[in-house]
């Protein structure tokens, strides 16, 4: 693989939130890197002072990091060199139907749709039920893109302790160019070919991080989060077979490894939204903060693809109890506890 050079090297990262902010960081180390923000004070800020207050507060960002509110500005900035370009989209599932969209339309209005596109959110959309890459194709006609995944708190990466991620793609450009980007002397960017069953770990294992809070928060003990953990892997795989996920995909990064990250680190909104439920908050209080917990949105378009599928899923079916239903946790678990005896392995 040729290795570029900084100068040859152009990324624009859509959406200034935790994550992209994380990954325009990481991407200034190999790459020219263009934060795009939706709000032009924001944009000012992080260019001015180098920190992202809201999202990463008082974490220093690279000063060769710039961000703007300018659409034409960023068009620009790719189509000086289009064959070095990266566009990584950094929003949760809920926004990318519209960001695709409207991204796709000004890309191939001056012919530069063919740079590669990634996108890093984790979760399946609502109410449509489609995975990110789904919800891509269903909005646009980009040729070459690709998914991010694997554990990965931006806090973390800011600060550029070691992070390992897995780009998978049908493309080889894609993968050789995210690569180039993002490999660098703190993040090992791993290769693969399995879009479905890489989008599939990042959605479930947020719904078994919350179930890993709630326990947690119950005090129920290392026992309990161990078994939720192993079975929680077990409901993923399942799933993510039937939907046409390789089977190695969910020992790897973006399925073991994501889930053990995020069930047990306290960096977690998924595992802190499991935590409030078990303290007796309210979704509508913890929803109401504001927080991306793709969990929350996801759960129930996994349990109804789960159920076409006619896959079991006990884990996600307590986490939509408690969610939607108003169970109490206590009750959830005693229902998951109370099932029948069955085999490990099926
Ligand atoms: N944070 C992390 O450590 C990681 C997150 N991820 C995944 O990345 C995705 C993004 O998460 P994260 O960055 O943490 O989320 P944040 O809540 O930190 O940021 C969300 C970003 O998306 C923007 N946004 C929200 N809604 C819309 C919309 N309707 N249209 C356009 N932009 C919108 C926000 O803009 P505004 O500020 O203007 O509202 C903000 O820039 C999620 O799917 C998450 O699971 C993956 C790995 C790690
Ligand atoms: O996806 C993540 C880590 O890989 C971030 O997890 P949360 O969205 O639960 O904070």
């Amino acid at each position: 693989m040729k290795i570029a050079t900084a100068s040859d090297l152009r990324t624009l990262v859509i959406g200034a939130g935790s994550w992209g902010t994380a990954l325009a960081a990481a991407s200034s180390v190999n790459s020219n890197t263009l934060l795009w923000c939706r709000h032009q004070d924001q944009a000012e800020h992080i260019s001015l002072h180098h920190t992202n207050p809201r999202y990463l507060p008082d974490l220093p960002l690279p000063p060769s990091l710039q961000a703007t509110h300018d659409e034409q500005l960023a068009i620009h900035f790719l189509a000086e060199q289009p064959n070095q370009a990266l566009i990584i989209l950094g929003v949760p599932v809920v926004a990318m139907r519209e960001t695709v969209a409207h991204w796709y339309q000004l890309l191939s209005n001056q012919q530069l749709s063919h740079i590669p596109i990634i996108w890093t959110c984790k979760g399946f959309e609502q109410s449509s039920g489609l995975l990110p890459h789904e919800v891509v194709k269903s909005v646009s006609l980009f040729p070459y893109y690709g998914v991010l995944s694997g554990p990965s708190f931006a806090k973390e990466v800011v600060q550029q302790l070691p992070v390992a991620l897995t780009i998978a793609s049908h493309s080889t450009v894609v993968k050789e160019r995210t690569t180039q980007v993002l490999h660098n002397h703190f993040c090992r960017i791993y290769q693969s070919d399995d879009i479905i069953g890489v989008e599939v770990g990042g959605a479930l294992k947020n719904i078994v991080a919350i179930a890993c809070g709630i326990a947690d928060g119950l005090g129920l003990g290392h026992n309990a989060r161990a078994a939720l953990i192993t079975r929680g892997l077990a409901e993923i795989t399942r799933l993510g077979l039937a939907m046409g996920g390789h089977a190695q995909t969910f020992a790897g990064l973006t399925g073991l490894g994501d889930l053990v990250l995020t069930a047990t680190g306290d960096l977690s909104r998924n595992r802190q939204v499991g935590l409030a439920l078990a303290k007796g908050q309210t979704l509508s209080d913890i929803v109401a903060s504001g927080i991306t917990a793709e969990g929350v949105r996801s759960a129930r378009d996994t349990f109804l693809r789960a159920q076409q599928l006619q896959i079991d899923m006990p884990i996600t079916q307590a986490v939509c109890h408690i969610l939607f239903d108003n169970y109490p946790p206590t009750q959830a678990v005693h229902e998951l506890l109370t099932r029948e005896a069955k085999p490990e392995i099926r």
